[in-house]
């Protein structure tokens, strides 16, 4: 399987050194003017939009954030390149969710939203084909993984003496307030209650040092509680390790006979 990436960060960078056997990365998109600092990260010839890449890829997998899926989802999808996209926030913008949805079904291919730095996605989309599913999402983190994120704006986070809760709301106002940090919610979201329905709270800890992530579910299904304690990657103290696990995952799953 022939691949390509949208980004060259920290989770881009740790794909390309852990693909799966059969799995060939072939080219990088970058933005204009950060073609060495892909090539540096990617050892790959770096190109500027999904046409320029040098082979066509069986799959392009967006490791670039919101910015990246907005700027060649679209493109892929139309010319019938499978994406798969760790930015799940990007589709709380119904408008851009409509055109990705378009482009999907114009190219005869699908996006696909990985699982990142979450879990229970499976137990949630079961729960939500039941009545009455309430879910609530908490996204808490150590005060360096909301840099750069609307939680500066609201906090002194080096000053911060116990927990505060800088947002609370839906899902969907989350994820577009925190582009970078609110995925998950996106995700937990889209999988079960939905974006207007799910409730969001996220929270800047400074006696944790993991990215902790929690659902609280409950419906006709009964109820369950799913938490996970995920260790950041290095280079970004932001975007936990299971994210870029959660693609490699799917590689592999892609290739699989049997899949679950
Ligand atoms: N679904 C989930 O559970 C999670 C999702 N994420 C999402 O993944 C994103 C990336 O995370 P991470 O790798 O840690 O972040 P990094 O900041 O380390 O890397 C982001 C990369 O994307 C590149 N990029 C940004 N915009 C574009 C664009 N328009 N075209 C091409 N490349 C672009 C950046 O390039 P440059 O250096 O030029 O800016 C950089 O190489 C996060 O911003 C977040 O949205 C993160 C964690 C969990
Ligand atoms: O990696 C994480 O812990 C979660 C994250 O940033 C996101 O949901 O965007």
């Amino acid at each position: 399987m022939k691949i390509a990436l949208i980004g060259h960060g920290a989770i881009a960078a740790y794909v390309a050194a852990n693909l799966p056997a059969n799995t060939q990365l072939t080219g990088a998109i970058c933005r204009p003017g950060r073609e060495a600092a892909a090539h540096e990260a990617l050892s790959v010839v770096p190109a500027l939009s999904v046409a320029d890449l040098p082979e066509r890829p069986d799959l392009l997998v967006d490791c670039a954030g919101h910015a990246g899926l907005r700027a060649h989802g679209l493109a892929a999808l139309a010319a019938g390149i499978e994406v798969l996209s760790v930015s799940v926030g990007a589709l709380a913008d119904a408008g851009f969710c409509a055109e990705l949805e378009a482009a999907a079904r114009a190219g005869g291919t699908r996006l696909c939203l990985a699982s990142g730095a979450i879990g229970a996605l499976d137990a949630l989309s079961a729960a939500a084909t039941g009545q009455g599913l309430a879910v609530t999402y908490t996204g808490r983190k150590p005060p360096q993984g909301w840099r750069g994120s609307r939680a500066e704006e609201v906090l002194d986070l080096e000053a911060l003496a116990g927990p505060v809760t800088h947002f609370s709301g839906t899902a969907r106002e989350a994820a577009q307030a925190y582009p970078k940090n609110a995925n998950v919610a996106a995700a937990v979201a889209l999988a079960g209650a939905g974006l207007d329905a799910t409730r969001a709270e996220l929270i800047a800890d400074p006696g944790v040092t993991a990215n902790i992530h929690e659902i609280a579910a409950e419906g006709s299904f009964g109820r369950f509680r799913f938490q996970i304690e995920g260790l950041p990657l290095p280079g970004n103290p932001r975007s936990s390790a299971l994210t870029a696990l959660s693609l490699l995952a799917a590689l592999r799953q892609r290739q699989a006979t049997i899949r679950i």
